[in-house]
């Protein structure tokens, strides 16, 4: 597929971006275009708001899968694209737009160009919450191609188009989301002594809070808790009955996480007898690592040299990832694909080089002729 085809296609997925399990105009669209390749070789099944298609190889001894995640982020656009999302107050700030791109680029050329193995591309809802890989990974569609080696890639705005990155072992963390309510008594503004000022409480509790990791772990180990939300109250001159804080833990070993969780109820306990108050906690979706196995990496980096990419070996990153689960089940890896944007993932003016993407597809479709 021409640039200019896998451009068009970018810039229409990236005008309608949904959120976990509501890509139903993603889903929609990308059926147009996969229905638009099927030979006698493809079939195609629908699960939920995803897709699978197994295209079959000429002589196969295995399949491979190619995992591409589908949905868009809550985040208000604030780039100057023609072609900006059609849905306020959401967005592909996170590359997906160029992943899905990617995944029909690939499977065009898979069609075309029919490999040994059989293929299977999974596009998977959700991945940014609560989470798609798991119930896709459990699915009877899934579980009926259920491929032998997986891999995915994520764009990385940090690095130069034409170069790839990845390493062996951890890549991305163990990830919970955080949900915290506060609930005591509020009032009027003049009569703190009268009531249980819920914003305090949850301001005190996002900084101890930072506590957690600063000293309740080993230094060597790695940990981050953020709150990227908080909310209180109603007006200017009331004591706020309620709070809420919104965030995430990350960890690079999954027993960390399990720790933190323990620090952290024992601290609502806590906060709960000082300032006399009820905390209600939810976890939201938790991923699992993605942890990379040597031997693909190994492969990957040789093939990156052959095709005239540049590999760079990555470090570890405390972003989540839900194809970890995935590959928990499955042997394979992931890898960064180099889209310099001065603006880096999560960012309203996020601006991926478009040029990444037929890279992005040469590099996908030479990693299912050579695994
Ligand atoms: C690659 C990336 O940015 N992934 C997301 C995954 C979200 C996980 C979950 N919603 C959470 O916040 O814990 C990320 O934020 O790292």
């Amino acid at each position: 597929m021409k640039l200019s085809a896998l451009q068009k296609i970018r810039r229409n997925l990236h005008q309608i971006p949904e959120l976990g399990f509501q890509e139903v105009k993603t889903q929609t669209l990308l059926l147009e275009k996969i229905r638009a390749l099927l030979t006698e070789r493809v079939e195609v099944k629908v699960w939920r708001t995803g897709i699978l298609v197994r295209v079959a190889g000429t002589n196969p001894t295995k399949t491979i899968g190619f995992r591409t995640d589908i949905d868009g982020l809550p985040i208000m656009e604030q780039t100057n694209y023609s072609f900006k999302s059609l849905h306020e107050g959401k967005m592909h700030a996170c590359g997906h737009d160029f992943h899905m791109t990617i995944a029909l680029g690939a499977l065009h050329h898979l069609i075309e160009h029919p490999i040994n193995d059989n293929a299977v591309f999974l596009f998977q809802p959700a991945e940014e919450g609560p989470g798609g890989a798991l119930p896709m990974l459990k699915s009877d569609e899934f579980l009926k191609w259920k491929p032998d080696v997986i891999f995915a890639l994520h764009i990385a705005p940090e690095l130069p188009v034409g170069t790839v990155s990845s390493k062996p072992g951890l890549l991305f963390a163990n990830t919970s989301e955080l949900f915290l309510d506060f609930t005591g008594k509020g009032g009027h503004a003049a009569y703190p002594h009268l009531t249980k000022d819920m914003t305090v409480a949850a301001s005190n509790f996002v900084v101890q809070l930072q506590q957690i990791v600063s000293r309740g772990l080993n230094p060597l180990e790695s940990a981050v808790i953020t709150i990227g939300k908080m909310e209180s109250g109603f007006v200017q001159n009331a004591i706020a009955e309620t709070a809420r804080l919104e965030g995430t833990i990350r960890t690079g070993d999954p027993n960390t996480i399990e720790m933190i969780k323990e620090k952290l109820e024992a601290m609502i306990r806590g906060f709960e007898r000082i300032h006399d108050c009820s905390i209600s906690i939810d976890y939201g979706s938790n991923y699992y690592q993605v942890y990379n196995e040597q031997k693909y990496v190994d492969k990957f980096r040789d093939l990156a040299e052959k095709i005239g990419v540049t590999f760079q070996e990555a470090n570890a990153a405390m972003t989540g990832e839900d194809f970890g689960y995935m590959l928990k089940e499955i042997p394979g890896f992931m890898f960064w694909l180099g889209v310099d944007s001065p603006y880096g993932l999560h960012n309203s003016k996020l601006q991926p080089k478009e040029e990444a993407l037929e890279i992005g597809v040469k590099t996908v479709t030479k990693i299912f002729r050579s695994f």
